[in-house]
């Protein structure tokens, strides 16, 4: 199995998450102020979707990264191999994408301050500790059902917009241009958040329910309740940042693993 993809994966995932670094700390309220936990994380679950990604593509076409310019695979190998990447970067995100909830959701200060509650995580490595104590190791994999939903048809998509993009200003058999590459993988990000949002906000909700006291009896109980209570515009909360997020994040995601990939040969 070639290994290069992971790492490059890795190392794209790394770039894009320090380019999103001011998005995400508008909206995780200063879970990412530290940049290590996300870079151990985050930029390893890119590495296993650009890297499954890749091998798939290579089961289904028997092409290696280099040789598909030549050997174009078809739409529905991309979307397939996408939505194997999705699906299990989806298992190896799930407690990391917990903990980022949970905090995101805190609303007491983490540090204890004169006359205020003391936080009840005080930071992702407490945060995983406690829930794995009050709930075990299915605590930490809540929600990764919805996660799973989210990312395997939207990753598939993710893949097919950028390579559908870079064929339209590529002549054949060549390389896309490294502008190409950016508005490919930019456009790419945000295609992909609009698709993933719905279902981005029962997967927070659903795993925020084991902190509350609100229980939903599944993922179809939490969509009709939130849609009942706070009308459709509910699955699209988040979508504009998402999309102002993903377009730089993935303008350089792809650039430096495209990049990476060719400097290797
Ligand atoms: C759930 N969705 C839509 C995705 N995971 N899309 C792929 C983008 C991945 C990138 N690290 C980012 O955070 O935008």
């Amino acid at each position: 199995m070639p290994a290069e993809e992971f790492v490059a994966g890795w190392i794209s995932g790394a770039l894009g998450l320090v380019l999103g670094h001011p998005f995400d700390t508008v909206k995780l309220l200063g879970f990412f102020k530290g940049m290590s936990f996300p870079i151990a994380s985050i930029a390893v679950v890119n590495s296993v979707l650009f890297g499954v990604y890749s091998n798939a593509l290579l089961v289904l076409t028997a092409t290696s990264h280099q040789e598909r310019r030549a050997q174009p695979p078809s739409y529905t190998h991309v979307f397939v191999a996408g939505c194997t990447g999705g699906f299990l970067q989806a298992y190896c995100l799930a407690p990391f994408d917990l903990i980022k909830v949970r905090l995101q959701n805190q609303t007491e200060p983490r540090a204890k301050q004169p006359g205020s509650p003391p936080p009840r995580y005080r930071g992702p490595v407490h945060c995983a500790a406690s829930i794995f104590q009050a709930e075990g190791t299915r605590g930490l994999f809540r929600g990764a059902w919805a996660l799973t939903l989210r990312d395997t048809p939207t990753l598939g998509i993710y893949f097919v917009t950028y390579e559908w993009l870079c064929r339209q200003f590529t002549p054949d058999g060549q390389n896309p241009s490294s502008g190409t590459v950016l508005v490919a993988g930019g456009f790419a990000g945000i295609t992909s958040w609009v698709a993933a949002t719905p279902l981005d906000v029962i997967k927070s909700r659903m795993q925020m329910a084991g902190l509350k006291q609100r229980a939903y009896g599944g993922l179809l109980d939490c969509m009709v309740s939130s849609a009942r209570q706070e009308g459709l515009g509910v699955f699209f909360r988040g979508l504009i940042i998402n999309s102002a997020r993903a377009f730089p994040v993935n303008a350089v995601t792809f650039l430096s693993y495209e990049y990476l990939l060719l400097s290797w040969g």
